[in-house]
C-alpha cells in the first residue's frame, strides 16, 4: 500500500513509518516538526540523541534500501498544500498522529489550551475535508485515546467505542441501541480526541469515510525492532515533566537517582502499552478497514492495566530508587479502577509484551546509557490544571530549590 503517516517524525510515528516500511509499503511522511520546536520552546531534548527527519531516512535507506519520503507540510495551517499532495499523491492509507499529544502541556495557559485545540481539531478536519472533496476513499487509522472514555469506578469494563444502552420507549418497551460511549475528558488534549471522535461519526455517517480510531493506553518503553538497527534510527524519550509519560518517567528517574514522582497517592489506575505493540497494532488496523458506509471502527489499544503507585513500587524494588508522593499538579480522581476489553486485537492475533518480561531490558538499555543527557531541572512536573492547584505544584521532589524552571 501507498500509506501517509501524518505526524511521522514523532514518538509512535517514526517507528510506525519504519515498521510499515519495513513490511514493503510505500511510506510518505507529511509532518511540521512541531514536536522538535516544542522542544525548543520547552528548553529540553529527547534523552535519545535524535538526528534529523531527513538524515533518518536517509540511514533507513542506506540500512534497507527502501525509501521513506518526507513531506514538511501542517496540517491544521496548510489547507491547500495538504489537499494539493492528497490529490497528486491519492495514498490508499493514512495514519494520522499529528496532533500535540501531552496532557500537561496543552494545559500550561491560555495560549497552550489554544495551539491544542486550534492544531488538533483543525488537522483532523482538514484532512476528512480534504478526502471528501478529492473523492478518496484512502482508509483513515486515527491514534486516539483511552482518555476518551474518563476513569470512572463504575466497577463494568469499559466497552469498545460502543455502549449498548436501552431506552423506555413511548409506548412502553426497551428499545436497544448502541451509542457512542460518553466522553469524560481530564485535559484539554484529551478533549481534542473527543472533539475527533464527533468528526468522525459524521464523516462516515455523511460521506461513508472509511475510519479506525485506536483509543490507545499510556505508551511504553522506546525501542522497536527497526529503530535497533543502527543508532540513528533511535526514537524519542521524553523524560521532561511535560511530554514524558508516567512509566517512561519512573525509567529515567530510577537511572540518575531521582525520587520517583507519584502523583498525590498514586490510586491512578491507567491502561498501558508497549511501543512495539503500538506499532504492530497500528499494522493490524490498516490490514482490517472497515467497509465504506459502516461506521467508525473502535479498538482499545491497550494490553495491561497498573496502578501508578504500583509501578513505582514496582521500579523501586528493582532499582533500589526512593518514592515520593507529591501534591497532584492535576485534577483527576485520586483513585480508579480500570477494566478494559481488548479483544478485537486480541482476536486479530496481538501477542502483547508484558511490562514484567520486557521493563529491565529498558532501564539498562536506554535509561542508563543516556542518563548523562537529562537535565535534572526538568523532570519536575509543574503544568497544572486549574490556577488553585498551580499554587500547590512542587517544583523540586529532590529537596532543593531548583534554579531554573522557567
Ligand atoms: O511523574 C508523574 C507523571 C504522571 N503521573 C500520573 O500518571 C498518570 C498518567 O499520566 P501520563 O502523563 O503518563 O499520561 P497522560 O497524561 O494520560 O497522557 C499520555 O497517555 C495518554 C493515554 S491515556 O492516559 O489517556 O490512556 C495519551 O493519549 C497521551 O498522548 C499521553 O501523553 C496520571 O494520573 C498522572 O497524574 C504521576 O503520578 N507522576
Amino acid at each position: 500500500m501507498k500509506i501517509a503517516v501524518m505526524g511521522g517524525d514523532g514518538f509512535i510515528g517514526w517507528p510506525t513509518s519504519l515498521h510499515l516500511s519495513d513490511a514493503g509499503h510505500e511510506i510518505h511522511i507529511l509532518d511540521n516538526l512541531s514536536r522538535r520546536w516544542i522542544d525548543t520552546e520547552l528548553g529540553v531534548q529527547s534523552l535519545t540523541p535524535m538526528d534529523s527527519i531527513q538524515e533518518r531516512t536517509r540511514i533507513w535507506h542506506a540500512e534497507t534500501g527502501r525509501r521513506i519520503h518526507f513531506h514538511l507540510i501542517d496540517l491544521a495551517r496548510d489547507y491547500e498544500l495538504l489537499k494539493k499532495w492528497l490529490s497528486e499523491h491519492r495514498p490508499d492509507a493514512i495514519v494520522h498522529f499529528a496532533e500535540q499529544r501531552a496532557a500537561p502541556y496543552s494545559m500550561k495557559s491560555d495560549r497552550h489550551k489554544n495551539y491544542t485545540v486550534n492544531n488538533n481539531v483543525n488537522a483532523t478536519h482538514n484532512l476528512l475535508n480534504a478526502l471528501v472533496d478529492l473523492n478518496l476513499d484512502a482508509h483513515l487509522v486515527h491514534l486516539g485515546t483511552m482518555g476518551v472514555y474518563g476513569y470512572s469506578t463504575i466497577g463494568a469494563a469499559i466497552p469498545e467505542g460502543y455502549l449498548p444502552v436501552g431506552i423506555e420507549t413511548t409506548d412502553g418497551r426497551t428499545a436497544s441501541q448502541e451509542i457512542l460511549y460518553p466522553a469524560n475528558p481530564g485535559s484539554i488534549y484529551h478533549m481534542t480526541k473527543c472533539l475527533d471522535q464527533l468528526l468522525f461519526q459524521f464523516y462516515a455517517k455523511n460521506d461513508g469515510l472509511r475510519i479506525t480510531d485506536l483509543h490507545q493506553g499510556i505508551v511504553w518503553g522506546t525501542h522497536t525492532e527497526q529503530t535497533r538497527r543502527h543508532e540513528q534510527l533511535i526514537n524519542r524519550f521524553d523524560y521532561d515533566g511535560d511530554y514524558g509519560t508516567v512509566l517512561n518517567r519512573f525509567l529515567i528517574q530510577a537511572a540518575i537517582g531521582y525520587p520517583l514522582t507519584v502523583h498525590g497517592t498514586g490510586g491512578q489506575t491507567r491502561a498501558f502499552i508497549h511501543i512495539q505493540d503500538s506499532v504492530r497494532c497500528i499494522e493490524l488496523a490498516l490490514k482490517n478497514p472497515p467497509v465504506r458506509g459502516a461506521r467508525v471502527e473502535i479498538f482499545n489499544q491497550m494490553t495491561e492495566t497498573h496502578r501508578v503507585r504500583d509501578l513505582a513500587d514496582m521500579i523501586a524494588r528493582m532499582s533500589g530508587a526512593e518514592v515520593v508522593r507529591l501534591p497532584n499538579p492535576r485534577k483527576e480522581a485520586p483513585e480508579n479502577d480500570l477494566i478494559v476489553k481488548n479483544d478485537k486485537f486480541l482476536d486479530l492475533g496481538l501477542a502483547p509484551i508484558t511490562l514484567e518480561a520486557g521493563l529491565l531490558g529498558e532501564i539498562v538499555d536506554v535509561a542508563k546509557k543516556y542518563a548523562y543527557r537529562v537535565d535534572r531541572s526538568r523532570v519536575p512536573a509543574i503544568s497544572a490544571w486549574t490556577k488553585d492547584l498551580a499554587a500547590t505544584v512542587n517544583h523540586d521532589p529532590e529537596g532543593k530549590r531548583l534554579k531554573s524552571v522557567s
